[in-house]
């Protein structure tokens, strides 16, 4: 049995007025087999929130941009080769000034959720310094995955996808664009995340290893050749 709970979350509005935001919290009672850590960073305003609102309730927050506060989280519990893997998901404040209370996370985090705006040269060019933090306060062996959002703002965009793959190889990581507006690949995202967490939990000696980079490959041939975009 699940049991719901509702919290307030300190967010603060552009202009730098701070209001609170009533928030479901996640089921706490909910079954599951192995839980996770997993982070979500980049600069403030490249969809952080709305991406994980998209996973967690499938839905996107619109309207008026509201900048978080510090940290918070959501849980979201998903199935990895009939096992249930709980994702606890912390959402971070993008904001220069929350950079301390931040840090203090990350060595906890299994994995990275690294975000940047197709639409923002900057929060791209930003990108090799959050790299530069990560591999300063995170542990050594974090999976990090690089997600360019916002692709369904083709008349804005200003980086180009290549970029992001060119990027994303140069530190060997995986990358995505996703959409917390139309929500293409942010389940994709999720999942090869829990898939890749559960398979380094429980793997055996002998056993393959789960390869990231291909099981999004797949699913990107699975659905055709553009879903990945
Ligand atoms: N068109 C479009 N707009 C988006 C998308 N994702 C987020 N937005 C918009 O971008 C703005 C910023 O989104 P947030 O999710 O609050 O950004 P954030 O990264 O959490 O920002 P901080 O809390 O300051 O770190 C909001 O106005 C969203 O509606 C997307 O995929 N497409």
């Amino acid at each position: 049995m699940s049991t719901r709970k509702a919290s307030l979350t300190d967010k603060q509005t552009k202009n730098g007025t701070s209001k609170y935001v009533l928030e479901r919290c996640a089921s706490i009672n909910e079954y599951y087999d192995s839980a996770f850590k997993v982070m979500l960073l980049g600069d403030s305003a490249v969809g952080k929130t709305c991406v994980l609102v998209r996973f967690k309730d499938g839905a996107f927050l619109g309207g008026n941009f509201i900048a978080t506060v510090g940290i918070d989280f959501r849980n979201k519990v998903v199935d990895v080769d009939n096992l249930k893997v709980k994702l606890q998901i912390w959402d971070t404040a993008g904001q220069e000034r929350f950079r301390s209370v931040t840090h203090a996370y990350y060595r906890d985090a299994q994995a990275l959720l690294l975000l940047y705006d197709i639409t923002s040269k900057s929060s791209f060019d930003n990108i090799r310094a959050w790299l530069t933090e990560i591999h300063e306060y995170a542990q050594k062996d974090v999976v990090i995955m690089l997600l360019g959002n916002k692709s369904d703002m083709a008349a804005e965009r200003v980086v180009k996808m290549e970029e992001g793959e060119k990027l994303a190889k140069e530190y060997g990581v995986p990358f995505m664009e996703t959409s917390a507006k139309t929500g293409v690949n942010v389940e994709l995202a999720f999942l090869a995340i829990a898939k890749e967490l559960k398979h380094r939990a429980t793997q055996q000696p002998n056993e393959p290893k789960f390869q990231i980079h291909d099981y999004i490959e797949s699913q990107k041939h699975k659905s055709g050749c553009c879903s990945l975009m």
